[in-house]
């Protein structure tokens, strides 16, 4: 629709698309969120290409402010609930607290939506989606959901995880607001990325006015131990429309050892390991150790905990079986991310399907 109103004139489309967004603004909302100036084609080829990118200022700081204030009144007014790991095991799933996480569905709830009323104004501006939409013209985004989230301290944090998985619903891009005023570095709480194998992980500082964006189905993420009394962070989740999600049928439902034939060439074996579905069971194996200590460290002691880790590590080993021929390949990726940008063959040039 957005492409087709673009086509028909001659004008830049970042300058339509401004007109366009200011006729939607004046009936919808009083507050410019900013997207229509921050989101430009040089921050979505970042997206594109790296699977994430960041972008500063995002709102005023007076909308920031705000934002902050919001989320704490539902926090401290007792409406937030602990955000739950979602444990799938066999046909039983159950839901195992994380310590010190609290959140609140602004989408699906009318209740919050009236106390959180800034808040609410963003989750009726549709101009993120609308600006990705236009950079970004497969990404065909038709929906947001925004997740209001206080991280009480006593280090609270999230375990290794993507967001979403094209099997389980249309989840395609995670923007994550902060509204960190005072946030110093000793308050940990970073978000950290792993664009393997274009880097070692990245940890991006949850300061006030940052917005991250990142892939949901194929970037790995955790958030380290929060120290700050009151870490604040919105999440958007930008979805397709599950009728349109471009499945890949070759993946779809197949073991892991049907879809994958290991070449003996290295170059070939490591295209072959960055295939989106492989390249997710990669990141398992090649981090982990360091994803069994953050289910350990976002989780209270209990015989559930025990049971996730050792879930963790069988299928590390499942994994590791399937993967068998490709042992010296995958350890050359881990120890070239593990080295320094300096010594990286390449590997930055690989293309990998972040979307
Ligand atoms: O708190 C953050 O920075 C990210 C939270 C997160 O990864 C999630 O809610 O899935
Ligand atoms: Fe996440």
């Amino acid at each position: 629709m957005i492409r087709g109103f673009v086509s028909a004139n001659t004008k830049s489309p970042h300058n339509i698309f401004s007109g366009l967004l200011k006729f939607e603004a004046r009936w919808y909302c009083s507050i410019s969120f900013g997207f229509k100036d921050k989101i430009s084609p040089e921050l979505c080829d970042n997206l594109q290409r790296n699977g994430y990118a960041v972008v500063d200022e995002i709102f005023e700081k007076v909308t920031i402010q705000q934002i902050r204030e919001e989320v704490l009144n539902m926090y401290n007014g007792s409406h937030m609930h602990k955000n739950c790991t979602h444990l799938v095991n066999n046909a039983t799933k159950r839901l195992v607290e994380k310590h010190h996480i609290h959140e609140a569905e602004l989408t699906l709830d009318h209740n919050i939506q009236s106390m959180a009323p800034v808040c609410s104004q963003l989750n009726n501006d549709r101009s993120l989606p609308v600006m990705l939409n236009l950079f970004m013209p497969k990404l065909t985004l038709e929906s947001q959901a925004i997740k209001l989230q206080v991280n009480s301290g006593g280090g609270g944090c999230f375990p290794c995880h993507f967001d979403s998985d094209e099997q389980v619903d249309g989840r395609k891009v995670t923007a994550i607001i902060y509204a960190n005023p005072m946030w110093q570095p000793g308050d940990g709480g970073q978000l950290r990325l792993y664009p393997f194998p274009y880097s070692a992980p990245i940890d991006i500082e949850p300061v006030s006015g940052r917005m991250v964006l990142f892939s949901s189905t194929r970037m790995l993420h955790r958030v380290l131990p929060s120290a700050a009394t009151q870490r604040v962070c919105l999440t958007v989740w930008l979805s397709q429309l599950r009728s349109r999600q471009r499945g890949s049928p070759l993946f779809a439902g197949s073991p892991l050892s049907s879809t994958f034939s290991a070449d003996s060439d290295q170059t070939k074996q490591i295209a072959s390991l960055m295939q989106p579905h492989i390249r997710n069971h990669v990141l398992k194996m090649v981090y982990a150790q360091e994803w069994a200590e953050s289910i350990e460290l976002s989780h209270p002691y209990t015989l559930e905990r025990d049971g996730m880790v050792e879930q963790h590590w069988r299928e590390v080993e499942m994994i590791r079986k399937a993967l068998k021929s490709c042992e010296p390949t995958i350890q050359y990726l881990e120890d070239v991310c593990k080295n320094s940008h300096e010594s990286m063959p390449n590997l930055h040039k690989l293309p990998i399907s972040w979307f």
